[in-house]
C-alpha cells in the first residue's frame, strides 16, 4: 500500500488551527468527539488545539464542547466528554512567526514522547481558519512541525480562492509545501450522508440509471434555502458573497457528482477524473443565465441593509439563481440537463434537496398529466421520493399523482447518520481522498464562475443591482419565470407533497 493511502490507526495528534474559532467549536471538535466516542480515532490519539487567543484549558474546554450534545444528559456520554477534554489540550500561538510553531513543534514532541514511545508518530493538522492565513501556516507547519517519524496530512478549509487567478496562486503556493497527496481540501457537502448516497443510487440501479439521461429528463434543480439573513456576520458575507460562499463550492460539488459518467471504480481518482470531465463540459454562466436578489424587511426582520455590519449601499446579492447548462458531448448518451442553483438567505424554510424533473409523457391518453420528479433530501431529514403517477383507486381510470417515499428517519430508524465532518475526518485519517476536492476541480469549477463573479464584483463596469425580496420569503417574484424559462413545471398545485418538516418523526 502507498504511504498517502495508509490509515492512521495508531499514534496520531490532531492539530486543529483556529481552535478558538466557530468552526472549530460548531463542527470540528463536535466530529472529533463523536469519532472518538464511537471508537474510530486512532488509538493513543491526542488532540492539540491551535490559535492566538489566550486561554486556560478549561475555557478551552468549555469551548470544544460546548456544542456536543447530550440532550438526556446520558451518564456514558457525559463520561466520554471528560475522556475527550483529557486527551485534548490547548496552544496559544502566531500564525506567522518563526518562535511561535518552534514551541508548538516542542508541545508536540511532549505529547508524542508521553503518549507515543518508541512508535511511529503521525500528524494530522487540521486548518479551520481563514484564508489569510492559510499560507504562513501550512508554511510554518511544514517548516518546523513536519514529522519525520510518520505520517503527516493537512486539511485545508474553504474558500480556495476568490476567481481562478486567486485560486491557482494559493494552491502553487500551498504546493510548495504540502504535495497533493497529503493534502485533504474539504468542502463538507460531500461528507453529507444524500451525497455520498448518490454515486450509489445513480449507479447500482438500473432502473433510475436508465432514464438519467437528456432524453427523459428535463431540467435538474438544486437548492440551498437558508431561513435566517446575515444578522451580524455582514463584513463576511459582503466580502465573500453568496456565490463563493455556497454555489461555487458545495452546489457545483452536488452538481457533479449528479451529472457524471459511471467511474471505472470507486477509487478516489477514478471518481475526481469524471467529476473533472463533467464539470469541464459546463461553459462559464452567462449574465442572462442568472438572477441575483437582496432581502429587504419582512416579517418583521430587518433588511441586508439595515444591517450595522453591511456597507449601506451594498448591491451584494444574498440570492442567487444561476443555470448551468452541461454539454457532454463526450459522451455516447449526452446529457444536457439545466441545473437551478441557489441560495437564499433569509427565506422561508432551511431546506438543501435536488430535484430531477422528468419530461412529459407526449402521447395518448395521459398527456397532459403531471411530470414525474425524484427529489433527493440532503438536509433536514433526509430523503429519497419519487412522484409518480398511479390509478385512483376505485371505479373510474384516472391517474393521481402520488409518491414512493424513502424517508430515512422512517425506514433507518435506527441507524445514526453521520456528521458530515465526522465522515470527512474519518476518511483523511484513512488517506481516502474521494470525497476531497482535488486541484483540477477547483480550477474548472472557478472557470464557470469567475465571469459573473467579476460582472457581480463590479470589475468590467457598473455591478448589477440585485432584485428584492421580503426577509421570510419564497424568493424575488420574478424566480418563478427564471425557472420556467428552463422548462420547470410546477404540477398539479392542489396536490399535498411530501412536507419538508419532519421534526415530529
Ligand atoms: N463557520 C462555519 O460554519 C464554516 C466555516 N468554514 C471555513 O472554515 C474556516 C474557519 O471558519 P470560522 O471558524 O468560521 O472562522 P473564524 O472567523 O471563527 O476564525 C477562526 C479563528 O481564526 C482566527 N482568526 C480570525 N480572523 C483572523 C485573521 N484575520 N487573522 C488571523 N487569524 C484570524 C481566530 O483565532 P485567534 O484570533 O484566536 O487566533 C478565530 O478564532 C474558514 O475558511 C471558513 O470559510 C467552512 C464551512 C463552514
Ligand atoms: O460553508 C458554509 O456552509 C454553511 C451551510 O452549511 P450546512 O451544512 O449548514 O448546510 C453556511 O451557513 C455558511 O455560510 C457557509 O460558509
Amino acid at each position: 500500500m502507498q504511504i498517502h493511502q495508509q490509515e492512521l490507526k495508531d499514534s496520531t495528534v490532531i492539530v486543529v488551527f483556529g481552535a478558538s474559532g466557530d468552526l472549530a467549536k460548531k463542527k470540528t471538535f463536535p466530529a472529533l468527539f463523536g469519532l472518538y466516542r464511537d471508537g474510530f480515532l486512532p488509538r493513543d490519539v491526542r488532540i492539540v488545539g491551535y490559535a492566538r487567543t489566550k486561554m486556560d484549558e478549561v475555557e478551552f474546554h468549555k469551548r470544544t464542547t460546548s456544542y456536543i450534545k447530550n440532550p438526556n444528559n446520558d451518564e456514558a456520554i457525559a463520561a466520554k466528554i471528560e475522556e475527550f477534554k483529557k486527551i485534548s489540550s490547548y496552544v496559544s500561538g502566531g500564525y506567522e512567526d518563526d518562535p511561535s510553531f518552534e514551541n508548538l513543534e516542542k508541545v508536540l514532541r511532549k505529547v508524542e514522547s508521553e503518549t507515543h514511545k518508541g512508535r511511529e508518530r503521525h500528524r494530522l493538522f487540521y486548518l479551520a481558519l481563514p484564508p489569510s492565513v492559510f499560507l504562513p501556516v501550512a508554511a510554518n507547519t511544514k517548516k518546523h512541525c513536519y514529522t519525520t517519524e510518520g505520517i503527516n496530512r493537512i486539511i485545508v478549509e474553504k474558500p480556495f480562492g476568490k476567481d481562478l487567478d486567486s485560486c491557482r496562486e494559493l494552491l502553487g503556493s500551498l504546493k510548495q509545501f504540502w504535495a497533493e497527496e497529503e493534502t485533504f481540501r474539504i468542502d463538507h457537502y460531500l461528507g453529507k450522508e444524500m451525497v455520498k448516497n448518490m454515486l450509489v443510487l445513480r449507479f447500482a440501479n438500473v432502473a433510475l440509471g436508465v432514464a438519467w439521461d437528456k432524453n427523459s429528463v428535463s431540467n435538474v434543480q438544486i437548492t440551498f434555502k437558508e431561513p435566517f439573513g446575515t444578522e451580524g456576520r455582514g463584513g463576511y458575507f459582503d466580502e465573500f458573497g453568496i456565490i463563493r460562499d455556497i454555489l461555487q463550492n458545495h452546489l457545483l460539488q452536488v452538481l457533479s457528482i449528479l451529472t457524471m459518467e459511471r467511474p471505472v471504480s470507486f477509487s478516489a481518482e477514478d471518481i475526481r477524473d469524471e467529476k473533472v470531465k463533467v464539470l469541464r463540459a459546463i461553459p462559464p454562466i452567462e449574465r442572462s443565465d442568472t438572477l441575483l436578489g437582496q432581502y429587504v424587511a419582512g416579517s418583521g426582520k430587518p433588511g441586508y441593509l439595515d444591517d450595522d455590519t453591511v456597507p449601506h449601499n451594498s448591491v451584494c446579492p444574498t440570492f442567487a439563481a444561476t443555470t448551468l447548462h452541461v454539454r457532454a458531448a463526450y459522451r455516447s448518451v449526452p446529457m444536457l440537463t439545466v441545473p437551478r442553483a441557489l441560495r437564499l438567505t433569509a427565506l422561508n424554510e432551511a431546506k438543501v434537496e435536488v430535484r430531477i424533473q422528468f419530461k412529459d409523457v407526449t402521447q395518448g391518453i395521459f398527456k397532459d398529466i403531471s411530470r414525474n420528479e425524484l427529489v433527493l433530501r440532503i438536509q433536514p431529514s433526509e430523503a429519497v421520493y419519487l412522484k409518480l403517477n398511479t390509478k385512483a383507486p376505485g371505479l373510474y381510470t384516472r391517474a393521481l399523482p402520488t409518491e414512493m417515499d424513502l424517508t430515512y428517519k422512517r425506514r433507518f430508524s435506527e441507524v445514526k447518520i453521520p456528521e458530515a465532518y465526522e465522515a470527512l475526518i474519518l476518511d483523511a485519517l484513512k488517506g481516502d481522498h474521494s470525497n476531497f476536492v482535488r486541484d483540477d476541480e477547483l480550477d474548472v469549477a472557478w472557470r464557470i464562475f469567475t465571469p459573473i463573479l467579476h460582472w457581480i464584483d463590479g470589475r468590467d463596469g457598473p455591478r448589477p443591482k440585485p432584485v428584492p425580496y421580503p426577509y421570510g420569503s419564497r424568493g424575488p417574484k420574478e424566480l418563478d419565470a427564471f425557472i420556467g424559462k428552463y422548462g420547470y413545471k410546477r404540477t398539479d398545485e392542489g396536490y399535498q407533497w411530501p412536507v419538508t418538516n419532519l421534526a415530529s418523526l
